[in-house]
């Protein structure tokens, strides 16, 4: 049997997707090849799943501002699992207008997730990243039955800054996830509060100022103290009876996406996972790669952030794992061969070697992607 070349790449964001790249990448090798679009967790994950086999399942839900969005996310009925991508429902490109750092909210990703549970998911998968809100997961939460009240009783409104209001958890009409497994596939480690945390590294790309990072900030310390006073909270008390949320919110991931990660872990029970390491195993990567002579990935820019756990770095550890070379092709990189092959990636190809003007790398990124990857044939194979 001819040995294949296995292409799995991340998106190249703003110009193509994932899929779209594997595809080009493909035409260009001119050898036969196996398409494996992966994803970590953030944008592009449902898309990634549907490409290896998922159906998607899209719903109208709330979009970060409380406009109506249609949102998607993947099933495989075999294992009922669903993939709910946090950046469908919620993410910076379902923002309407401008940022609302303060009100925007995660709830119609627990629209989502009810949906999947509802459907009879044993597995959700909710994948972070590219999130809109600061919210701590409290849209999310209110999506699935839980009630935020304030000292008056009344539910509080949309978004992170309402949560300094917050005095009472009511969980009792919360949805009933047991039997259903909750991982948490995210790309970052940060806890929930503080200097690394949710408001303070994020909240700045989501549009807040430095006092929206404060104010939010303290409003998810008052979320997580109230949800550790919260009697009956899923996962409230440790075996040897410490509350568990605060301990949560230190946990790493609590503060992805704004805080949903801990609301997953104080409210769902989740585990979380490295997002591409997750998502590897789930599109089932160990198999593909089983026999290839050359794995292609790549993402839309190879650099210093590529490093700390994205997708072209997790792709290189599996495939070193598996002892097949790994080469990238990327729109732009900043890093040195050097850098590269310290993380397991022996050569990176960009657009930008092709074509200088970095606006035509965008509009033109299919037809050079596949000039690309007929240098990547000549040299390699
Ligand atoms: N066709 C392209 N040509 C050159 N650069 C690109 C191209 N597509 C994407 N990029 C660069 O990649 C960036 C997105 O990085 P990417 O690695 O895809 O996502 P993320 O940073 O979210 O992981 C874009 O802002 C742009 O600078
Ligand atoms: O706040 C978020 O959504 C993530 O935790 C960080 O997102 P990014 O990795 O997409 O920047």
């Amino acid at each position: 049997m001819v040995e294949h070349v296995l292409v799995a790449p991340d998106k190249f964001k703003g110009s193509l997707s994932a899929a779209e790249v594997a595809g080009r990448v493909s035409a260009g090798l001119g050898v036969p090849t196996v398409e494996l679009p992966v994803a970590d967790g953030g944008d592009g994950t449902v898309d990634a799943a549907v490409a290896c086999g998922f159906t998607r399942v899209t719903r109208e839900v709330t979009g970060p501002t409380g406009e109506p969005v249609a949102a998607s996310y993947a099933w495989l009925d075999e294992s009922r699992t669903a993939v709910v991508e946090l950046a469908e429902a919620s993410g910076l490109r379902r923002l309407p207008g401008g940022p609302e750092p303060l009100t925007a909210t995660s709830h119609g990703t627990g629209e989502l997730i009810a949906d999947a549970v509802r459907r009879g998911a044993r597995r959700v998968v909710l994948g972070l990243g590219g999130s809109a809100s600061t919210d701590g997961g409290a849209g999310m939460v209110q999506a699935l039955g839980a009630r935020l009240l304030n000292s008056a009783g009344e539910e509080l409104g949309r978004g992170g800054a309402a949560l300094r209001e917050l005095a009472k958890i009511d969980i009792s009409g919360f949805i009933d996830i047991s039997g259903v497994e909750v991982v948490v596939a995210s790309d970052v480690d940060n806890p929930l509060l503080g200097p690394h945390g949710a408001a303070a590294v994020y909240g700045p790309q989501k549009g807040a100022t430095p006092e929206d990072v404060a104010l939010l900030d303290a409003a998810l310390g008052r979320l997580a103290a109230v949800a550790t006073q919260t009697h009956g909270l899923l996962g409230a008390v440790e075996h040897d009876g410490t509350p568990r949320p605060m301990g949560v919110a230190g946990a790493p991931g609590a503060g992805a996406a704004g805080g949903v990660g801990f609301a997953a872990l104080a409210f769902l029970h989740a585990d979380i996972r490295p997002g591409i390491e997750y998502l590897l195993d789930l599109l089932g990567f160990d198999e593909h790669v089983k026999g290839a002579r050359l794995v292609v990935t790549g993402e839309g820019s190879l650099d210093e952030q590529s490093l700390r756990g994205k997708a072209p770095v997790g792709v290189a550890q599996a495939a070193g794992r598996a002892g097949v070379p790994v080469v990238a092709v990327c729109g732009r990189r900043t890093l040195s061969d050097e850098a590269l092959r310290a993380a397991g990636i022996e050569a990176a190809y960009a657009l930008t070697d092709l074509e200088p003007d970095p606006e035509r790398c965008m509009a033109e990124a299919g037809p050079l992607l596949e000039r690309l990857a007929a240098r990547v044939a000549a040299d390699r194979l």
